[in-house]
Formats: structure tokens, sequence, C-alpha cells
């Protein structure tokens, strides 16, 4: 069999899996070298550079599955300017780990006990990536890596009719290629369905990629959607490109401003984007889903959005109903949320007597099962018996709401400052640091004016 190009370091610490993964890498890549001391991975590689890529595993310290010794190394290795693209090895099961590494840098994970054939697939790409080194080929390939993981964290729970038949129509329609517009109050689910209809789609190996237009500046739309380029090279990939193949999902459509509309217009009528810079327009093969909660007496005046936009995005419309309209799933969330927050903060599951039950049942829930999920959040970390009281969740009392509200609401403030000023406002550090998504970052900067 030839050997494929590439030269690949494997570190793991324990020289069982080295051999195995060794004696089988060996066959298939032109270089393979492998070490049992990962403290000496960056010499090795200061000393001997021209490695393609690293197979790396992630728990060094005997007894400590955390995967901190791992992630650590990701840093430092990935601080060195040749850097070599980096695949992590992770035990089954160990989703969180290999999300943390792929965020951290790495381009890919391998699951132990490997498939052989597998492993050489997934180091030949990542020997690929270190040569070609696109930020598009990059960004596709820890798409496809995280569509592997799935979406188990975020099951969709209601049985109300009204819910049932939003999923009845999202699966039926996510198998086709027709664009779809959902529609619906603040956190009533709509970005979970768009989701659910891409996992459902033959698109699901491809990426599903969010834009949020109510959070992208004027003056940076052009290439924050069709990317840039100087001469023949791409210096910022586009949105849109970087969803080529898979789902873009167009969030907030209601808040874009017309200039922007107009833009999304040609793009969707022409199917081509022209970066900036660029002189020959690319087309692109795209599932488009967008999202509004605008009302419909807002979305028909065309002063605020252009009809022809609106006819070209709702072919299906998919109406999400408000919590208060189909109270049956209160419960089903409720129990959700009471035992996904009790594991996360590490709190015994309570149980909620039937006064507590009503109440929940009985409120209107303004900003539906994201407010509802924050308030068991709350509740979880506030109560303390054994079972749910309802001051837990100061449902009806307002001024409590909105004075704790306000509290939260000044601790993420001075929080976001603080990180902007530590890193002189460097947007992508900022929101690495605070844990959000680039576009969160936007909107709390616009909400807190900073
Ligand atoms: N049916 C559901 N089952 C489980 N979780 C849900 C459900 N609906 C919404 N959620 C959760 O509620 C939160 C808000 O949902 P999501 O972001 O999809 O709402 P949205 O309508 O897109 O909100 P916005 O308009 O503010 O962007 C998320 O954390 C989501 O996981």
């Amino acid at each position: 069999m030839q050997k494929s190009a590439g030269r690949i370091l494997i570190v793991d610490d324990d020289p069982g899996v080295v051999d195995a993964a060794a004696l089988f890498l060996k066959q298939r890549f032109e270089f393979v070298a492998s070490i049992t001391t990962p403290s000496v991975t960056e010499r090795i590689l200061d000393t001997q550079p021209g490695f393609d890529a690293v197979l790396l595993d992630m728990n060094f310290s005997k007894g400590d599955n955390s995967g901190q010794d791992g992630l650590a190394l990701i840093d430092r290795i990935l601080n060195s300017p040749s850097a070599p693209s980096i695949v992590c090895m992770t035990a089954y099961g160990d989703v969180d780990l290999a999300v943390k590494a792929l965020q951290k840098g790495a381009v890919d994970f391998v699951v132990k006990p490997w498939d052989n054939e597998k492993l050489a697939a997934t180091m030949r790409t990542a020997v690929r990536l270190k040569r070609s080194e696109t930020e598009a080929d990059t960004y596709r390939a820890k798409t496809r890596a995280l569509s592997k993981i799935g979406n188990p964290a975020q099951p969709l729970i209601g049985n109300s009719t009204g819910f049932r038949r939003v999923i009845e129509l999202a699966r039926r329609v996510a198998q086709s290629d027709a664009n779809i517009f959902i529609l619906g109050e603040n956190g009533v689910g709509k970005d979970l369905v768009a989701r659910e209809i891409h996992r459902l789609s033959s698109r699901s190996d491809q990426p599903f990629v969010t834009i949020d237009l109510g959070t992208i500046p004027e003056n940076m739309a052009d290439s924050e959607l069709f990317g840039t380029v100087s001469g023949t090279k791409q210096t910022r990939m586009g949105r849109i490109a970087a969803a080529n193949g898979g789902t873009l999902f167009l969030d907030e459509i209601g808040n874009a401003s017309l200039p922007l509309q107009l833009k999304l217009l040609t793009f969707l009528e022409c199917g081509e984007i022209t970066p900036v810079g660029a002189d020959r327009a690319v087309k692109t093969d795209l599932r488009i889903i967008a999202a509004t909660n605008l009302d419909d007496e807002h979305l028909h005046n065309s002063d605020q959005f252009r009809t022809d936009l609106l006819y070209r995005l709702n072919t299906i419309e998919i109406r999400i109903p408000p919590l208060r309209h189909r109270r049956d799933d209160i419960p089903l969330l409720v129990d959700h949320f009471v035992r996904q927050y009790a594991v996360k903060h590490n709190q015994p599951i309570r149980t909620i007597p039937s006064d507590v039950a009503t109440a929940l049942k009985s409120y209107d829930w303004p900003g539906n099962v994201r407010a509802l999920s924050h308030a068991i959040e709350r509740a979880t970390l506030l109560a303390a018996g054994e079972a749910f009281s309802q001051s837990d969740f100061a449902l009806h009392s307002k001024d409590a709401h909105h004075a704790s509200s306000l509290r939260l609401d000044d601790i993420e403030k001075t929080a976001v400052a603080a990180a902007m000023r530590r890193h002189e406002g460097n947007i992508s550090h900022v929101a690495k640091e605070l844990g959000l998504t680039r576009a969160s970052l936007y909107r709390r900067l616009k909400k807190y004016d900073l």
C-alpha cells in the first residue's frame, strides 16, 4: 500500500496505546514518531520541526480524567509559529472534552478504542489541513467533527398539540431544500427548531452557520457575510462561504437594516457571493432558514421589512406558539430543566410540590422557554430544602423579578466592561474569556452601551 504524505507525532503516556497507534500509522504515513513523556512535546516540536500533525492523548496524570493536561498542552503547541494540526484522543463518551479540545484549536478527535481506517482518514485530513491551512478548510473540518458528536444536550421537549404540530412540520420539511421561515416570540425555541431541521436534513454532516443579523455592525456587514480577499489570498472567510454545502441560519432577520435586507435579497436571488476585493462571484449551495420575533403587523410593513425578501424566505412558515399558549409543555420542561441544572450545579434533584407546579404552569412566561430555564437555574442555586417552594421563583412579584434581573445586569455589565479593558477591545479574546459567541458579545455591548 502506498504511504500517504505526512509527518506525524503520537503523544501518550501509555506505551501500549503509543505502540498500537505507531504500528498502524507507520504502514500508512511517510514518517511517524512517538513519545510517552508528554511534557517534552514542545521541545520535540522545536528541535525537530516539520511535523504536520500531532495525535494527542488528553489525560496524562494517573487517575485524572479531566483532560486539563491535554487542553493546556494544546494551547502551548498552538502557540508555536509553525504549529502542527492537533487530533486529540478521548475516552468513549467524553463528548465535553472533545468539544473543549476543538474549541481550543484541535482540528478533530478520535475516540479510544479507535477504528484503524477512521484514524488513518482523520490523520490524512489533519495533514492536509496543516499543508493547505486555509481558514475555510479548517472551519469545515471542525464543523464536521462537531457534527459527529450530534446534539445530545439539546433535546426538544414538549408534547402539547401546538408544539407537536411544530415538530411534525419541521420533520416533514427537513429533507427538502425549501427555504424555511420560523416565527415566534423571544425564547420560544426558534434556534433549536432550526438546528433540528438541519440535523434531520441531508446536509447534516455539513456546517450549520448562524448569522445574527441584529448584531452585525453596518460597516462590517459585507466582509462578515461575503468575506474579503486581497490579491489571490482569502483574508477573511465570510459566513455564507463558511456555511456552503450546509444550512445558513439567518437569525433575527427582522432586525436587519434595509440596506442589509437588499444585500441578502440579491444574494438569495442569484445564489452567488462576491467577497470584498474580489472581481468574480462565487456560486454557493445552501439551505436557508430564517427566523424572527417580529409580529405579522411589523413584518408586513414595507417600511420595515422588504416584501420581496419576505416572499423569498417564507416558502414554508413555521410558527412556534408562545409558552402561555401551550401550557401542557410547562411540566415537562420544568422536569427537564430541574434535572439539567441539578447536575450542572452539583445539587440534589429537588421535588416540585403541587402548589409550585400549579404556579409555574399558570404563569405567563413573557420570556418563554428561555425565561423558564433561567428561573429554574436561579431557583436551583437559591433553594434550601429538598423541595422547591414558590418563593424560590419569585414569579408574581414583578418587583422582585425586576430587582434580581437588574442586579444580574449590573454584574454582567461590569464583567463585560472589565474584559473589554483587559483585552483592549479585542472582540475574539473577550468572547473567548467570557465563554460567549461573538454575536452574543456584540448583543451585550449594544445592550449596555459599551
Ligand atoms: N422545546 C424545548 N425543549 C428544550 N429546550 C428548549 C425548548 N425550547 C427552547 N428551549 C431552550 O430555551 C432557550 C431559548 O431557545 P432558543 O434560543 O431556541 O429560542 P429563540 O426563539 O431562538 O430565542 P431568540 O428569539 O431570543 O433568539 C434555549 O436554551 C433552548 O435550549
